[in-house]
Order: structure tokens, then sequence, then C-alpha cells
């Protein structure tokens, strides 16, 4: 193993917080070591650092560049190999519960309660905590334009993920950020047509993001919506973004954004309650957000964000492994599609352990 791995197999060796990440196709891996095993947050979103945020709630949980050593492995290339995951389907009482929470969901949108919530589901898989440096390797090298990431803390637990989907990026005043729903599976040579159901979801997004920047930032422009890839998926993406008011904070422009309608519902509030008490289940960070705030550890630049919504991710236990995944529902949906949705989704994670 290289010194860079080593590191953070010591730092895991002694119980101390870490997190690793690898930015969409950057050729560079950076980790931030905590000094001791203190567990931090930085609600306020104030501070130079990594920040790992849950769904609910306001525990920001933070790695402080002053509290971190931080060190960095340039350009990498890995040669994990990777063996087919022997899935095993969810088992009937699995997809009947999904079935039923979509139908729920569906109902409530007709009873005008909301009109986009997202449904989640959690799936349990055999897998190995010790072999998460592997685990790592294969994301970073199967996901390129994806953010990939393994967070540990002794308190909290380990996570790993390869999300698509950016929260916010901030360079000095410009922010930028994406209006991301809608799924179909990549096939190869043919050609992508999206439904109204789709187009309609992933509208919502977009108006959302815009509405809410609103009281922040000026001069807003969108891209057209386009199909973005994402591992086996495809999803309908756009493209936003805006000069930032003076005296806004970070936190102004990630608490209005998060947690968007992609991953939350519309409006945010009575489908956040839904989920809540529907869900039967907890979320802890699928969902959340995480990345680079006040600094651009890449490149040592202030006044710079990096922040990614913590989607395709899995809760890494000794001998088993929480996959995380959902999807936007709206009063269009078909039950049993939605259920296949989140059996596609899932491979994202099943792929990288086997
Ligand atoms: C909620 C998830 O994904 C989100 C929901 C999508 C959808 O409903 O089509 C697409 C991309 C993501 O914004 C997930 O992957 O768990």
């Amino acid at each position: 193993m290289d010194v860079f791995f080593e590191s953070i197999q010591q730092q895991f060796d002694k119980n101390f917080p870490f997190v690793i990440y690898n930015k969409p196709n950057s050729d560079k891996i950076i980790a931030f070591l905590s000094l001791d095993d203190s567990l931090s947050f930085n609600e306020k979103l104030d501070k130079k650092g990594f920040v790992f945020a849950p769904f609910d709630g306001d525990d920001f949980i933070f790695f402080d560049e002053q509290n971190s050593e931080i060190i960095k492995k340039a350009s990498f290339n890995f040669d994990e190999s990777l063996t087919e995951f022997i899935d095993i389907l969810p088992s009937n009482n699995v997809k009947t519960f999904h079935i039923n929470l979509v139908e729920k969901g569906v109902e409530a949108i007709k009873l005008n309660q909301f009109s986009k919530v997202v449904l989640s589901r959690k799936e349990s898989v055999p897998a190995n905590q010790s072999d998460f440096i592997s685990y790592f390797k294969k994301l970073i090298q199967t996901y390129k334009s994806a953010f990939c990431y393994c967070f540990y803390h002794p308190k909290v637990g380990m996570w790993l993920g390869a999300t698509p989907e950016q929260l916010v990026k901030i360079n000095e005043n410009i922010i930028s950020t994406v209006a991301l729903a809608g799924t179909q599976l990549f096939i190869e040579n043919q050609k992508v047509t999206w439904g109204d159901k789709e187009k309609e979801e992933q509208l919502f997004v977009t108006q959302f993001i815009e509405e809410s920047l609103k009281p922040f930032v000026k001069n807003i422009t969108k891209t057209k919506p386009f199909t973005a890839q994402a591992g086996n998926l495809l999803h309908i993406k756009t493209d936003v973004s805006a000069e930032i008011k003076s005296e806004v904070m970070l936190s102004d422009i990630v608490l209005a954004l998060h947690p968007t309608p992609a991953l939350c519902g519309l409006p945010k509030k009575e489908a956040k309650e839904f989920i809540i008490k529907n869900e039967g289940y907890n979320r802890k960070f699928y969902s959340g957000f995480l990345g680079e705030i006040n600094k651009d550890f890449e490149n040592n630049e202030d006044n710079k964000s990096d922040i990614f919504v913590n989607l395709r991710c899995m809760e890494l236990e000794k001998e088993i492994a929480n996959l995380f995944i959902g999807g936007g529902i709206t009063k269009d949906s078909v039950p049993e599609n939605e259920f296949i949705e989140t059996i596609n989704k899932s491979k994202t994670i099943k792929k990288i352990l086997g």
C-alpha cells in the first residue's frame, strides 16, 4: 500500500476521524485526518474545512482545517478488479412496503398536501468494513465524474458514496448549482426520450432553486434541461448560476436550498414531514450534504466552496452495507416503476461491493 493509504489505514486503526475524497474529473485525492477523536460541528458554515451534514437537523459535522492534517495524493491509477456482486433481490415484504409508501405519496399529492415528494428505502447487503480502502478506490476508478468520498468518525460511523449531484459551488461571488431529477437506465446507442412525469419533476426542482436563490443573488442564468449520465443511469439536468449579493453568507444559500426537491419534495416542509412520518427508517446522512467549505483544498484558494448532495451512498458497518435509494414521486408516478428505479439506483454502490 502507498504512503497515502497507509496514513488513512493508521488513522482508522487508531479510531480517529477522517474523510477522503476525489472531486469530479480530478486526479487528486484529498484527506482530512483529525488530530483527535472529538466530534465537531459548524452549523454556521463559517469556517474553512469539510462539512458532513445529515438530511434533517443542523448537526453539521465538521473537519476544521485547524484541527486536521490535510494530505493529498496526486494522480492515481488503480487497478482494482470489479467482480460481479451477487445481487439478491429485495424480499416481497420490502417491495410491498415501498409500493405502499409510493401509493401513499401519490394519494397525498392528489389531496394537494404537496406536489412532489422523494421517497426512499434502506437496503442492507453483506460487505466488509475492513475493505473500505478497496471500496473507495473502486468508487473513484468507476465514477470519475462523481464526487467520491469515504467518511469515518468513531462516534458516527463510516459512509461512502459517489454522488452525481452538486448542491452548490461557490467561487468568490459566483454561485453555480444544478437541478437534477428524472431517471432512466443508460442503454448504449439508444436514443434518449423523456416522459412528461420526468420533465415535470425536474422542472419543479429548477423552479424551486430559482425561487430559493432569488433573495440572495442577482442575474440568474440557466441552461436548457439536458441529459446527463451518472454511472448506469441518465438524469435530466439544468445548470443554474448567479451572482451572490454582498453580505450574503454561505449558510443563507445552503439552508435555502437544502434539502432540495430532488431529495425531499415541494413544498419542503410538508414533504419532509411526510418522509419522516412514513418512510419507516432514519435517513441519517443520506440526502444530506457534504464537501469543502470556504476554501478549495485542492488548489489552496480561499472564498470557494464545493458542496454535494449525499446520494448513491452507503453506511458501512462491520459486515453490512446499508444502501440508501430513493426517487421523486409526482401525481403521475407508477409505484411498481418507482420500486424498479430504486433497484437500478442501488447498482451504483453494489457494483463496487463485488
Ligand atoms: C433520491 C435519489 O436521486 C435523486 C432523484 C432522482 C429522481 O427521482 O429521478 C434523480 C436524481 C437525484 O436527484 C437517489 O438516488 O436516492
